[in-house]
């Protein structure tokens, strides 16, 4: 199986490059590397030698049986559909939301949807795209409960990492915290000036024509930002917030009967781990020991952490988790409302789980369904 890879030098696909790495892949496969930017260039990565491949180039592209692009949408546009046009049948794995809902192409999340996406292999479709972060992680998380069929629908309210925004708002998050210290006195000490003081010098730099917003478009850091991505029509939601009841019931396989799922997604200041609370009205009663059963049965990544204050503080925490694969998921109880309503919440690396981790393992779902004799 011949593999292309276009992307590997942006966040998403440096994370993906790194992965393919550590599993000894990157070598095993042999993937040949692409660029927009410098084709034609030798680049050393993971101590070997590419050439990079033009990546507008479609006779070479066309040559390839598996690209994978974390390139982004504008590429995906700008290259996908002329390659099908010329009768490229091979597969495509996409980072990007670009084809995500076109009926053909299937959502990857193998720990939850491993038998749709092989019966899709089988059944002749070619085209695949990782999930949105925030479902990602909420399905990886919640998945031994789909999976039990017990959830009427779900309330997910999110805190997104900067990541998931992209490399310059990360970057921005970082030098608004710096105009944050750099507004308040070198030689402050625990008691001088007093809290009302650094308050006010923070707010003040926080509304500053100088703070540096470029990217982010606001204050993040001490802040937080309750839209994130563009305005649906007509339902209030933000495009964040409807592709998590959307593609949710996708990778579900579940468009016919939906699941409903909907909430406020919200972007705060960490780095690369989003953060789910849920609430979840069940189909019936289920004592909260059998909830943490079927929850992490589901998956070898899902962990489930002890509803008191010290795990909690210790484990579900962006601090803990970021650069880690683990799926912690903790507070979970009854709330008063009833016995059918439970709550819950979860903390994953938007760029691992959240990105790049299930296209990685597409590769390898791709090649033992398509490719093995
Ligand atoms: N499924 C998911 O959950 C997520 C998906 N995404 C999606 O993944 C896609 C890629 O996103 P992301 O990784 O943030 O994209 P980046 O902007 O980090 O990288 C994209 C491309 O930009 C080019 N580039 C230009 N300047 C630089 C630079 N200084 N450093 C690195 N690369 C540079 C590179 O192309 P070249 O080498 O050819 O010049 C690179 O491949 C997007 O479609 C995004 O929506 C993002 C987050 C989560
Ligand atoms: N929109 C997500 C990142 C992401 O997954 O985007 P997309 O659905 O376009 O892949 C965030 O900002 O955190």
């Amino acid at each position: 199986m011949k593999i292309g890879f276009i992307g590997w030098r942006g966040m998403v696909g440096s994370v993906l490059l790194q992965r393919l790495h550590e599993e000894g892949d990157l070598e095993r496969l042999a993937i040949s590397l692409f660029s927009t930017s410098a084709p034609g260039t030798t680049v050393s990565i993971h101590g070997s030698a590419y050439d990079l491949l033009d990546a507008y180039d479609l006779a070479i592209l066309s040559s390839f049986d598996l690209l994978i692009s974390t390139q982004g949408s504008d590429y995906t546009k700008a290259v996908y559909q002329d390659l099908r046009d010329r009768g490229w049948a091979g597969f495509w794995v996409d980072a990007s939301s670009e084809l995500r809902l076109a009926p053909d192409v299937g959502l990857v999340l193998d720990p939850v949807n491993l038998e749709h996406l092989e019966e899709k292999i089988d059944a002749g479709i070619r085209t695949f795209s990782g999930t949105n972060c925030s479902v990602s992680l909420m399905l990886m998380a919640l998945g031994g409960l789909y999976e039990a069929d017990l959830v009427e629908w779900i309330s997910s309210m999110t805190y997104q990492a900067a990541s998931g925004a992209g490399a310059a708002q990360m970057r921005e998050l970082m030098f608004q915290m710096k105009a944050i210290v750099d507004a308040l006195p070198e030689d402050m000490n625990e008691t001088d000036p007093s809290v009302l003081e650094i308050d006010r010098r923070v707010t003040q730099t926080l509304r500053s024509a100088d703070l540096p917003v470029t990217s982010i478009g606001h204050p993040l850091a001490g802040s937080a930002l309750p839209w994130i991505d563009s305005e649906m029509p007509e339902t209030g939601q933000s495009k964040e917030e409807w592709k998590g009841g959307v593609e949710t019931n996708k990778v579900l396989n579940r468009l016919e009967r939906p699941v409903p799922v909907d909430g406020l997604c919200i972007r705060i200041g960490s780095m690369r781990c989003h953060a789910q609370a849920f609430t979840i009205k069940l189909k019936r009663d289920v004592a909260i020991s059998k909830v943490e059963q079927l929850l992490a049965e589901h998956n070898p990544w899902v962990k489930i952490v002890p509803n008191n204050k010290d795990d909690t503080l210790r484990q579900l925490t962006p601090s803990a988790v970021a650069g880690t694969l683990s799926i912690p998921v903790g507070r979970i109880r009854k709330l008063s409302a009833g016995p059918e309503y439970l709550t819950a919440y979860t903390v994953g690396d938007q760029l691992l789980w959240g990105a790049a981790e299930p296209l990685r393992r597409m590769i390898g779902i791709i090649q033992a369904r398509a490719f093995s004799s």
